[in-house]
């Protein structure tokens, strides 16, 4: 009963938060399994009703690909509904779009239990099962993304009549307004920026934004992507989270900064002061539980065709399983912490990741393999201390290094090979994601690459 007073006095609140910002559709999102955001706009004036019931969805939603074709996965026909049942703590007006608003959802049975192929509430699973272990995560995603205009015959990055020299202050200047614009806009939502640059490859962005909790850094990164592309929209400029969209070019990462702590959030769990360098015995279990099951994970976390191509060595994207102190070529980098707030500050960058990933797939599937390493006390070797690239046989030994999958298909195979990863996932969801993801590799391998550029360039 208080439990439905809470919920109750929370949806009068969204609904007087809407009618107060004078918005009339509130946006009910969701990610697939490809990784593309979904809504269907509710009225203000069914909001009330729909906050509570949620809005219906076919079960076969969920088994469409990037390429827009429904997949055959059984318990997923086009008969059977499921509800999006939104969470009123993630509502935020958009200031790009006056009088819309966007709420994310969980898929929910008619019994209000997840359905099996809900991936927020996977990630839910998992960080519950961290705090059965007494951990709590936080964590974020670090964006780049390009911005490019339409062309004759395609599009070309915004930068390219200019070349602004790469992370220069100059490069500033070009597009200023849009990116105060996003970075207002992402402030108005509640998202703490911290940082912006301009990246390495031409019309390259990145903007760095707070860590939070772990199913708050996942919501966050779903209103990071609608708001980057949505203000850019407005200037007539196409934004893309696509990882590798210009094959010439650097690509786009999503990198995931990420930290333990405590049942309370009070005391690092990863940073001991003791050891030198900083990371403690159950960090290291931590860090040897992703390498572990790394060449898997990639299905989830670099999980488009597109983002094998980002994947090469020597370009601070990683192609190996390598950790190392503030080694820009380890998948895991454990990052240097800041003066006179080291434990607040100590993480773990994991760099195999990018813009096309569902984040909740993503981030759950992360966590949940740290946390077999520390169940298992798995040792990750020796820190690397060079680019993998240019490491002798016997240091990538030591290091315990072993390349990733090259290919979408490759890295799938794995995943279903993984019985860690497959029972976090469970049946429906490790069995609709491996069926939608194997045909779009079967689509995609058919195509040339203009295709799978252009394809990923607008989904993402
Ligand atoms: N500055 C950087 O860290 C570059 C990262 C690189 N663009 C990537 O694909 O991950």
């Amino acid at each position: 009963m208080a439990e439905q007073g809470t919920a109750g006095s929370r949806i009068a609140e969204v609904v007087s938060a809407a009618r107060a910002a004078d918005v009339r559709l509130i946006r009910f999102e969701y990610c697939d399994v490809s990784g593309v955001a979904h809504a269907k706009a509710v009225h203000v004036d069914q909001l009330e009703h729909k906050l509570l019931e949620g809005v219906g969805l076919t079960r076969a939603q969920m088994s469409i690909n990037l390429l827009e074709q429904v997949v055959p996965v059984a318990d997923m026909e086009p008969v059977g509904e499921i509800r999006l049942v939104p969470d009123p703590g993630t509502f935020t007006v958009l200031p790009w779009s006056p009088g819309s608003a966007s709420v994310l959802c969980d898929q929910l049975d008619h019994d209000r239990t997840d359905w099996g192929a809900c991936p927020r509430s996977f990630l839910k699973k998992v960080i519950d099962r961290a705090a059965g272990m007494g951990i709590t995560v936080q964590a974020t995603f670090e964006n780049e993304y390009y911005l490019a205009t339409e062309v004759e015959g395609g599009f070309a990055p915004v930068d390219a009549p200019t070349h602004s020299p790469v992370y220069s202050a100059i490069g500033h200047d070009h597009l200023d307004g849009l990116m105060l614009e996003t970075v207002d806009a992402l402030t108005a939502q509640g998202i703490v920026v911290e940082q912006c640059i301009n990246e390495y490859g031409p019309g390259q962005r990145e903007i760095s934004v707070r860590h939070t909790d772990a199913l708050g850094a996942a919501d966050q990164q779903m209103k990071f992507r609608d708001t980057v592309r949505g203000v850019a929209a407005k200037h007539g400029i196409l934004a893309s989270f696509a990882p590798k969209p210009f094959p010439d070019a650097i690509g786009s990462g999503a990198h995931v900064h990420l930290s333990l702590w405590d049942a309370e959030g009070a005391r690092s769990l990863l940073y001991d002061p003791a050891v030198p360098g900083g990371l403690s015995d159950l960090g290291r279990r931590f860090i040897a539980g992703v390498a572990e099951h790394l060449p898997a994970l990639t299905a989830l976390t670099v999980p488009s065709h597109n983002s094998f191509r980002r994947l090469a060595p020597s370009s601070w994207a990683s192609n190996t399983t390598a950790w190392g102190y503030d080694n820009r070529e380890a998948a895991l980098r454990v990052a240097s912490p800041f003066y006179r707030r080291e434990e607040a500050s100590y993480n773990l960058e994991y760099k195999v990741s990018d813009g096309s990933a569902n984040p909740y797939l993503s981030l759950g599937a992360l966590i949940a393999c740290g946390l077999d390493g520390i169940l298992r006390g798995l040792d990750p070797g020796e820190p690397s201390e060079h680019d993998p690239a240019t490491m002798t046989a016997e240091e990538l030994e030591r290091g315990h290094v072993r390349p990733l999958p090259t290919s979408m298909g490759d890295a799938l195979d794995l995943l279903e090979a993984d019985t860690v990863l497959t029972e976090a996932l469970g049946p429906l969801l490790t069995r609709c994601y491996l069926a939608v993801r194997r045909s779009e590799h079967e689509a995609f391998s058919a195509q040339d690459t203009a295709f799978e550029v252009f394809h990923h360039f607008y989904r993402f």
